[in-house]
């Protein structure tokens, strides 16, 4: 089983192109992936099944693997079959909605991370919204809490960068896992603010891995 301390202090890089994009390709994925590898990234976080399984293939980090099933709602592999299917494809950590809300199988969170567990040698990340969904998921038998979805879920507002002060929030209540900061993480200073906040690793998607957003911000800067 991966053991996590290798991911302290360490940059995670998600790699993902929506639907309908260009880049919405395992191949170029897997490129993505490898080239944030000779960049430094620790592991890299990567979405649908095919995606996984080519970036497995690709490198030799860890894989964090996620399924989004919709965009609202309970949307990042909502069921325990997303999960596994996740496990299946070939990621060392399954990323799975840590929210309090209802899932669509009708399974607790628990239930879903025991039947990871129990199904696969994989690990679970928990995306938590707010303190209080940190705190149910460490209960719920998460190995890793993230911050994805501070600001998605209504209980945080969407703050320009990372939600550090959230990040503070979950680390004074020492849970006993490690804490990732994702989200909104658009430059390096706000990744070493994570890390100062109490964050055990960061990751970083748009910022280094969606070229059309990234060009936006350029763009919007030049703009008369
Ligand atoms: C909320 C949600 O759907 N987050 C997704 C989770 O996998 C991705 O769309 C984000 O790109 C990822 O969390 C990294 O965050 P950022 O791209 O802001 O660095």
């Amino acid at each position: 089983m991966l053991n996590l301390e290798t991911l302290r202090s360490s940059l995670i890089v998600s790699c993902q192109a929506y639907p309908g994009e260009p880049m919405r390709d395992p191949r170029t994925t897997a490129q993505v992936a490898q080239s944030a590898v000779i960049g430094g990234a620790a592991a890299v976080r990567v979405q649908g099944l095919s995606d996984i399984a080519r970036v497995r293939s690709a490198v030799e980090v860890p894989v964090i693997g996620l399924w989004k099933d919709g965009h609202d709602g309970v949307f990042i592999t909502p069921t325990l079959h997303h999960a596994l299917a996740c496990a299946g494809a070939g990621a060392h950590i399954v990323a799975l909605d840590g929210t309090r809300r209802e899932r669509p199988d009708g399974l607790t969170l628990a239930q879903t991370v025991a039947g990871v567990h129990e199904g696969s040698p994989a690990l679970v990340m928990a995306d938590c919204g707010s303190a209080a969904d940190a705190v149910a998921a460490a209960e719920a038998g998460a190995d890793i809490l993230g911050t994805t979805l501070a600001g998605y879920t209504g209980e945080r507002p969407k703050t320009d960068g990372p939600d550090l002060e959230l990040l503070a929030e979950i680390a004074s209540l020492d849970l006993g896992l490690p804490l990732v900061a994702e989200g909104r993480i658009h430059t390096p200073a706000q990744g070493r603010a994570a890390m100062d906040a109490g964050a055990f690793a960061v990751v970083v998607g748009t910022a280094i891995t969606h070229p059309a957003t990234i060009t936006g911000w350029f763009a919007d800067a030049l703009a008369p």
